[in-house]
């Protein structure tokens, strides 16, 4: 789609909803999660005050990255099953308009925690926005099969960043934390991109099971998964969490092994006919999400009653 016929739309059927669509929410209840608990379990008492324009400014950040890649991904995302009904691909909201919003947030966000909490903190916020817009969004994503590894990292600040909104610096278990999520987005995102490898071959991105095949990509989560459950233990190992952290982390690799090797085991070619193929690859998507919002209560929770 041109950016004339985009423009066309501009303003016409635009509803709250679409502006809300823009800034990937339900992703972004994630994202945000890890980030009020990066600072929660930070050792300093926050102002709530503090504390909750913190979270806000991760969320707007977050929302306002995710409307900047909706613009610049206005031509593959229509060409996506999953991504074609998007406010930008259906015209519903302009190429242009979303384009500003997305930026306004994402400086807004950066001055907001700048002032409210510290430098380090906005740093880290603008550093992250960055990452994702620029270094995946626009040229890892588009270049490599290695795209989500090297870009997966922009989703891995948020805990450092809600730390360092805390304590203006960047500890030791955040990093750790940061590592987690870090190893946790390949197997969460190949998982989900097995089954929608039909779509990313359409679109031409060049994701790992479109370019490297369904085999070598069940592989590749299987040893990220390893990796996962090996920096996941790192905080017990250092003493760093407590037992419901241990406990909870030891289930959960477990949990996520189990269902990597079920994905290493099937046989399925993927990207069939419809996004309802290849069910041990959706139950591993389902799994990481559970996976992450289970590990990061399990730190808090140790924080609690520790
Ligand atoms: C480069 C890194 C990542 C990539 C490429 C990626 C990609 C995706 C994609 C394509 C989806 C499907 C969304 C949809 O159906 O529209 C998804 C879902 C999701 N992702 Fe990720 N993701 C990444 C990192 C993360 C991180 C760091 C988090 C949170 C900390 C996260 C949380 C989620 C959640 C919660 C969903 C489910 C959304 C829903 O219910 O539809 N993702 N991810
Ligand atoms: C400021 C800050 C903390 C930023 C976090 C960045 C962020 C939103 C990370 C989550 C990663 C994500 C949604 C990737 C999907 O991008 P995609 O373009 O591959 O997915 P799509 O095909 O669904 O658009």
């Amino acid at each position: 789609m041109s950016d004339a016929t985009l423009n066309l739309a501009d303003g016409f059927g635009s509803d709250t909803r679409d502006w809300f669509a823009l800034l990937k929410p339900r992703v972004m209840t994630l994202v945000v999660f890890t980030g009020a608990i990066g600072l929660f379990i930070a050792p300093v008492h926050v102002h709530p005050l503090v504390a909750f324009i913190a979270i806000l400014c991760i969320a707007m950040a977050t929302g306002g990255a995710g409307a900047i890649n909706m613009w610049y991904d206005r031509d593959i995302d229509a060409l996506m099953k999953r991504t074609a009904n998007r406010p930008i691909p259906t015209g519903r909201v302009g190429a242009d308009d979303a384009l500003a919003y997305g930026i306004g947030m994402s400086v807004l966000s950066v001055a907001l925690m700048w002032l409210a909490t510290n430098l380090v903190a906005a740093a880290s916020l603008a550093f992250s926005i960055l990452f994702y817009v620029v270094i995946y969004t626009m040229w890892l994503k588009r270049s490599t099969p290695q795209n989500i590894v090297i870009g997966g990292a922009a989703g891995a600040f948020p805990p450092i960043i809600g730390w360092a909104a805390a304590t203006g610096q960047i500890g030791l278990l955040p990093f750790l934390l940061f590592a987690t999520v870090f190893f946790w987005t390949p197997p969460h995102f190949w998982s989900l991109s097995l089954y929608a490898c039909a779509d990313y071959g359409r679109a031409g991105v060049p994701m790992l099971p479109v370019v490297k095949g369904a085999r070598h990509t069940r592989q590749q989560i299987l040893l990220y998964t390893v990796l996962l459950t090996i920096v996941s233990l790192t905080p017990s190992m250092l003493h760093l969490t407590g037992m419901i952290y241990l406990v909870s982390t030891l289930l959960l690799d477990l949990g996520f092994l189990v269902c990597a090797w079920r994905v290493l085991q099937d046989k399925q070619t993927p990207g069939g006919t419809s996004l309802t193929d290849d069910k041990p690859a959706r139950q591993a998507f389902r799994f990481s999400l559970l996976y992450l919002m289970v590990l990061f209560m399990a730190v808090c929770a140790d924080r609690l009653v520790g």
